[in-house]
């Protein structure tokens, strides 16, 4: 981008009294707008979502880690946080970007106002900015690397700003796992969530699995738990001994953020000796794109991703096409992928890899979010489909 730009909705900066927050990109660019949540500033990848709804399930999905999320959809925080719809507590995303102010919550379930729970979470937002003209241009130029910056007196070192966005290496070769990813193993023991009485206790499970933890959503978790699994949470650093030595039945390979070719410097060996155990594997997203990398596949990054919540998807073992939930800004090779590894999904945006899986072994991952949270649930049957996987392997 080459102009500073706002909103249609919102006054023109410099009709502005103060702008209280800015948005600085490595080539210069400045979006002026007002500041929300926390004062302080951030560095990171500018990415953009496009999803209508879940904003508190995104800024608290593990997999943002150094990116600060553009919302497309402009009304966001209309309907307040409450302490239910997060995917983990310790919120990584580094910032939001908005087009419209936050209004009063309107919720039975809001218990807080979504600006005062950015505060909470020591998050940056800024709104009034043209989050469309703003996400033409990732689309068009790639995601580029920026600072988030709030100040309520509207002082902002702007040639600092720019240098410290110059600075950032970006995602490409950044392993962020190791900083999302839980201290010590704990088992889970999460259900679904329903209308009355808010998350249940999973039904009695019938099958050990163990899931590494590069950035798990507990969405993940509680369809794990809700689709018959008693789940043990290992860190990112766990040997293939640590994993083993909870006699497991499956092993899942959770999502995450930062470049899968840098996190599987320490994952993809234990990968790779877990499918030689013969072990029924179900990975997502960053355990789909390490997944192949133990199968011999490559990675490499996408121009602008795939973030939102209307995606559609085929499958090809049914023919069917599924909507699905999204946040990926790297992708698995087809060209790369071996043999025994056939092409099982696809986007039907861009034909990018959405999900494989080995001809000879129990082994499948998905590129997308079946979890959904937020989105469409079209993909449960994934989880089902490893239960079954894992109920087949015990049989023999
Ligand atoms: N949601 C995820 O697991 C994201 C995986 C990886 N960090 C990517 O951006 O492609």
């Amino acid at each position: 981008m080459t102009a500073a730009t706002n909103s249609a909705h919102a006054p023109a900066s410099d009709e502005m009294p103060v702008a209280t927050a800015v948005i600085v990109l490595a080539d210069g660019t400045v979006l002026k707008g007002r500041g929300l949540g926390a004062e302080g500033k951030a560095v990171g990848e500018i990415c953009f979502n496009t999803s209508m709804t879940g904003y508190q399930e995104i800024m608290t999905d593990p997999s943002y880690a150094g990116q600060i999320i553009t919302f497309t959809f402009p009304h966001v925080g209309n309907v307040g946080a409450n302490p239910e719809d997060v995917e983990t507590q310790r919120v990584a995303a580094r910032g939001a970007i908005l087009n419209l102010d936050i209004t009063e919550p309107s919720s039975w379930r809001a218990t807080q106002g979504f600006d005062a729970w950015l505060k909470a979470n020591n998050l940056f937002a800024v709104s009034g900015i043209d989050t469309r003209a703003l996400t033409h241009s990732i689309r068009d130029a790639g995601a580029p690397n920026g600072v988030i910056a709030f100040n309520a007196q509207g002082q902002f070192d702007i040639p600092a700003l720019v240098k410290e966005a110059k600075a950032w290496p970006g995602l490409d070769g950044m392993d962020l796992a190791k900083d999302v990813t839980c201290r010590q193993t704990y088992h889970w023991d999460g259900g679904p969530w329903k209308l009355e009485g808010g998350y249940q206790k999973a039904e009695a499970p019938k099958y050990k699995v163990v899931a590494i933890d590069y950035g798990a959503k507990d969405n993940i978790l509680r369809c794990l738990a809700d689709a018959g699994c008693d789940v043990t949470v290992v860190p990112a650093s766990a040997s293939t001994e640590d994993v083993l030595r909870h006699k497991p039945d499956g092993v899942f390979l959770s999502n995450g953020p930062g470049d899968p070719a840098a996190t599987g410097q320490y994952a993809v060996p234990v990968i790779k000796d877990l499918i030689a155990k013969d072990l029924p594997i179900f990975g997502i997203c960053l355990g789909h794109q390490m997944l192949a990398l133990a199968l011999g596949g490559k990675t490499s990054k996408m121009h602008r991703g795939h973030r939102g919540a209307n995606h559609p998807v085929k499958d090809f073992s049914t023919g069917k096409v599924e909507i699905t939930s999204q946040n990926h800004g790297f992708e698995v090779l087809a060209d790369s992928l071996p043999k025994d590894v056939e092409i099982t999904h696809r986007s039907l945006f861009d034909d990018c890899v959405e999900g494989l899986a080995m001809k000879s072994k129990p082994v499948f991952s998905v590129q997308y979010h079946p979890e959904a949270s937020p989105g469409p649930q079209d993909s449960h049957y994934l989880f089902h489909r490893f239960v079954e996987n894992i109920a087949k392997s015990k049989k023999k």
